[in-house]
């Protein structure tokens, strides 16, 4: 078979544990493994990773010493042209024309969109994998890319702490996520934060105003306060406005983490998640199944059908809102 690999939307540490696993497994059970360039848009421009022969496909050297590195060597991109029909009917031709049997797009919800899109005019396999640092998949616990994002913003926080001791101050800290809360809420926690704002939970500036006050009177001197990008009150600094024309009792600072989130080497959970379910995914395609997202659940690889992994928004556990609300006092 010939097994098609590319990376799409935002890059996620981990996606090259990925690539190196699905290349490796396929080339070991006998297959041909080529590497498109720059997602959907790299597909429609024909552009391939080349091996050390100069030839487009991919060989074991070709992978060599990556799963250690952030980014991805097959680059990423965003395309405009792949939401047409046009654009879709155009690149099912160009995997026609290449002979590609199979093809695993490793991304998120949007990638997954466009698989599904895909899928009406090519009659190839596809298996995804999801890469994202979002973790707002349904139907894998965790995605590929994910625990690194919280390490980097844990390690942020960290360090902001110590200078927010020092100067008694009230921090609030922007992580990514764009529609999801599950990178503040886990970072909240792993880094003794007071408060986390999330788009799952209501967030309400007399109520944070109030809590506030009370974390002042028990004698706290410096407050952390997450902030998911994707909070239903905007970010860290409309929410930082708010608060000061609200009475905060804290002087505050503002500070968004950003792309950082999204770089770096990936931690060994990000590694081994992306080199099992790289390896699971040509597994699957080789026992002939398609359009599904090869996900991890309670440690069971699991296949789930594309359209599940984006119907509803994946909610964030309870369980740990109310953790974070019991020890941040
Ligand atoms: N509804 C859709 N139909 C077709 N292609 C889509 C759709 N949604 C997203 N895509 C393609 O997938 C790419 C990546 O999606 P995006 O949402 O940016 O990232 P992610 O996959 O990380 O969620 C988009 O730039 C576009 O090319
Ligand atoms: O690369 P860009 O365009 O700045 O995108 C930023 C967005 O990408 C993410 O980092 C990851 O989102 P996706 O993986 O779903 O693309 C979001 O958290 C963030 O809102």
């Amino acid at each position: 078979m010939r097994i098609a690999v590319l990376c799409s939307g935002g890059d996620a540490p981990g996606m090259n544990a990925c690539v190196r696993a699905i290349v490796r497994a396929g080339i070991s059970a006998g297959h041909e493994v080529i590497g498109i360039l720059r997602g959907y848009s790299g597909l429609l421009r024909e552009e391939f990773f080349l091996n050390e022969q100069g030839q487009p496909r991919m060989s074991l050297r070709s992978v060599s010493d990556i799963a250690r590195r952030g980014g991805t060597i097959l680059h990423t991109s965003r395309c405009e042209e792949f939401y047409t029909e046009s654009g879709q009917k155009r690149a099912a031709e160009i995997l026609r024309k290449y002979k590609i049997d199979a093809l695993i797009p490793i991304g998120g919800d949007g990638t997954f969109h466009g698989a599904v899109a895909l899928a009406k005019y090519w009659d190839g396999q596809i298996i995804g994998c999801p890469g994202t640092i979002d973790n707002d998949l349904l139907g894998t616990d965790y995605t590929i890319g994910f625990a690194t994002a919280v390490h980097t913003a844990v390690d942020a926080v960290d360090k902001l702490r110590d200078t927010a001791d020092a100067h008694e101050r009230m921090f609030l800290v922007e992580v990514m996520g764009r529609h999801s809360g599950y990178i503040a809420l886990y970072t909240a926690i792993a880094a003794s934060a007071e408060i986390a704002c999330i788009p799952e939970t209501p967030t309400e500036v007399s109520e944070i105003i109030r809590q506030l006050h009370e974390l002042k009177s028990r004698g706290k001197t410096s407050v952390m306060m997450i902030v998911a990008e994707g909070d239903e009150r905007g970010g860290a600094a409309a929410l930082q406005k708010a608060l000061c024309e609200n009475g905060c009792p804290f002087e505050t600072r503002v500070l968004a983490l950003g792309h950082l989130q999204r770089g770096g080497s990936p931690v060994p959970q990000d590694r081994l998640l992306a080199a099992r379910l790289g390896d699971f995914a040509v597994r699957s395609i080789l026992a002939g199944k398609t359009g599904c997202m090869a996900g991890e659940q309670r440690g069971e690889l699991v296949l789930v059908p594309f359209e599940q992994t984006y119907a509803a928004h994946k909610p964030v556990p309870q369980e740990l809102v109310r953790l974070l609300e019991t020890l941040a006092s």
